[in-house]
């Protein structure tokens, strides 16, 4: 179908949006007034520079407080619209998005209303303009979507119709199933937009937290099948009125609203994903230096080396480590998932508009494809292939130890890039979001979200600072075990100084809160329980570089990450650095094992 964007989605100056969403590669744009308002450039021009960039101006919006204004109010109402006609003229725009009347003047009454409508379409008409009549989920009498389409019923004029916006729609949690009792071409519009749950006012939750399909939680293909079914055609149109866009790449977001698009229109077709990965193929960290000694101390072991590249494969149960020697710093570069078809998950991704990433290969290594997350991490597709680039340097056969393998890793975004980690993760990989929360730090506040694929054998945590520092300096892969005490144990007797300190103050909260094994304390292992009795043990290594290492052990179906224990890790870790070395940004130069 059609794609199109309004301009309040993105950053900039009009014309700076209009170039980054034709590089997007947008059919269309909703030219949202105020864009327009502030442009120095006169409506022909504007028309002729979105034309020169491939776009067509779907709608022009918004027109406000017209249907069921106090009648004294009328004579004005029509000039202001016979203003916005001639303009539309000018820009080259057929059709005009109406908002249903907010203020608090607005008369009852959907006679009165009608008959405004109506009117309003017989004006629009004679300069060849239709009018698209929305209704806010705060509007003053009307704020239900069947409300505003009864309207246009009763006006009953060819120029009028709807336009139907998921937000105001899910929002208010009207059931959608209505949609399909509009005939299509009486839906002049559709515009979409995605929304995180969140227990607020719908004015202020649409005005600052919209996002992209898929970056929310509004069924939003249900939505568009429903709206399908009636039989509409025309474009889908993202509208998102979101105060991290505002400020991000105006090039970055158009390009993540069209992946938005183009998964929406999967997921109603059913092809979402076609290889969602199935576990973790290995970890690859920069580590000059051989990352302080931490992989041998935590019990792995080097099973091979690369022949051409400075890497070397660690093992342990089913956990493996790339370690990379080239970068400055150490820090977690890249990441491999086991595909169940790793062709068709490359070719899935670039679909999605990840390309895949230039790898220089000899001929005799794996094929091996990895696209970029949106903080730089690579993300490689696997099968077993890659393991024989490496030249083993033991015989073969599964490494003994107490780690088992890889349970998650967590990834730091750039500040602007949070909703585009969600939608990265979830429609180019396939994972769902599990859990999304905000934790305290002593220097600002942390959002994150665990994403993880069936039965948990993928998950990843997308971490942000949501306040505080520009960007969050670590990451850290989580290692699954089945004794956390017995690791600690020996960590504690044998590298005394690779365990992260946790505070007294958390063992006494712990213990009023639990009965656990005093053991706990001296060890430096945290607890968690869940509602249904899981339980959860968990250590942590200090950093190095940007990196940490997790120590974790699930027992009965435990599916979180210890949330409430982040504050006081992320407290212990900010104490280490400020009388150690403090941590840097991403190691500039560092190259992934191109394996
Ligand atoms: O917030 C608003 O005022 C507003 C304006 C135009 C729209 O299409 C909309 O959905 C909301
Ligand atoms: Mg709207």
């Amino acid at each position: 179908m059609r794609k199109s964007i309004a301009t309040v989605s993105v950053s900039g100056t009009l014309v700076e949006k209009l170039e980054a969403i034709a590089a997007a590669g947008f059919d269309g744009v909703e030219i949202f007034e105020n864009d327009l308002l502030a442009c120095p450039l006169p409506p022909e021009e504007i028309r002729a520079r979105a034309a020169d960039l491939g776009l067509g101006i779907d709608l022009y919006q918004p027109f406000r407080d017209f249907e069921g204004a106090p009648a004294e109010l009328l004579p004005g109402n029509l000039r202001r619209a016979e203003h916005k006609f001639r303009l539309m003229e000018r820009l080259g725009a057929d059709l005009l998005l109406l908002c249903s009347n907010v203020s608090p003047a607005a008369v009852p009454g959907d006679d009165v209303a009608a008959g405004h409508l109506r009117l309003l379409a017989e004006r629009a008409a004679e300069h060849g303009v239709r009018v698209a009549y929305e209704a806010l989920a705060w509007g003053r009498h009307v704020n239900e979507y069947l409300h505003a389409w009864r309207l246009v019923r009763l006006a009953d004029h060819p120029a009028l119709g709807v336009c139907l916006d998921s937000f105001h729609i899910l929002s208010r949690g009207s059931d959608p199933i209505g949609v399909e009792a509009i005939p299509g071409e009486k839906i002049f519009f559709l515009q979409l937009a995605d929304a995180p749950r969140l227990a607020m006012d719908v004015l202020p939750w649409s005005r600052h937290y919209r996002c992209f399909p898929g970056q929310g939680t509004f069924d939003l293909a249900g939505l568009l099948a429903g709206v399908r079914r009636a039989g509409y055609a025309g474009p889908l149109s993202l509208e998102v009125f979101n105060d991290v866009f505002r400020q991000a790449s105006a090039e970055r977001t158009a390009l993540d609203g069209m992946r938005s698009l183009i998964a929406l229109e999967r997921e109603v077709a059913g092809t979402a994903h076609p290889a969602v990965p199935t576990g973790f193929a290995f970890a690859e960290l920069a580590g000059p230096g051989g990352l302080g000694g931490i992989p041998a101390a935590l019990g792995f072991t080097r099973t091979g080396t690369h022949p051409g590249k400075p890497v070397e494969l660690w093992e342990q149960g089913g956990a493996r480590l790339l370690v990379n020697a080239t970068g400055a710093d150490p820090a977690l570069i890249a990441v491999g998932l086991d595909s169940p078809d790793p062709a068709g998950a490359a070719g899935h991704a670039e679909e999605l508009l990840s390309p895949i990433l230039p790898r220089a290969r000899t001929p005799e290594e794996a094929e091996l494809n990895a696209v970029a997350a949106p903080d730089g991490t690579e993300i490689f597709f696997c099968d077993d292939g890659w393991l024989a680039d490496f030249t083993p340097s033991r015989p073969p056969g599964t490494q003994p130890g107490l780690i088992t393998g890889i349970d998650h890793v967590a990834l730091t975004q750039p500040r602007h890039h949070f909703d585009e980690a969600a939608l990265f993760y979830r429609s180019v990989l396939g994972l769902r979001p599990q859990e999304s929360l905000e934790v305290p730090d002593p220097y600002g506040l942390l959002r994150s979200k665990a994403m993880s694929g069936p039965g948990g054998a993928v998950r990843v945590v997308v971490n942000v600072a949501q306040v505080g520092a520009d960007h969050l300096p670590w990451q850290h892969v989580a290692l699954a075990c089945d004794d956390v005490v017995a690791v600690a144990r020996r960590l504690r007797k044998e590298h005394p100084g690779l365990l992260l300190p946790i505070p007294g103050n958390y063992y006494d909260d712990l213990d009023a809160r639990h009965e656990v094994d005093p053991e706990l304390r001296g060890l430096g292992v945290l607890y968690d329980r869940d509602e249904h009795g899981g339980e959860f043990l968990h250590l942590y290594t200090v950093t190095v570089g940007r990196v940490f290492f997790e120590l974790v052990q699930r027992i009965g179906g435990y599916q979180g990450y210890g949330a409430g224990n982040a504050a006081v890790r992320l407290a212990a870790q900010h104490a280490g650095h400020r009388q150690g070395v403090r941590p840097g940004p991403r190691p500039a130069g560092v190259t992934p094992a191109p394996l």
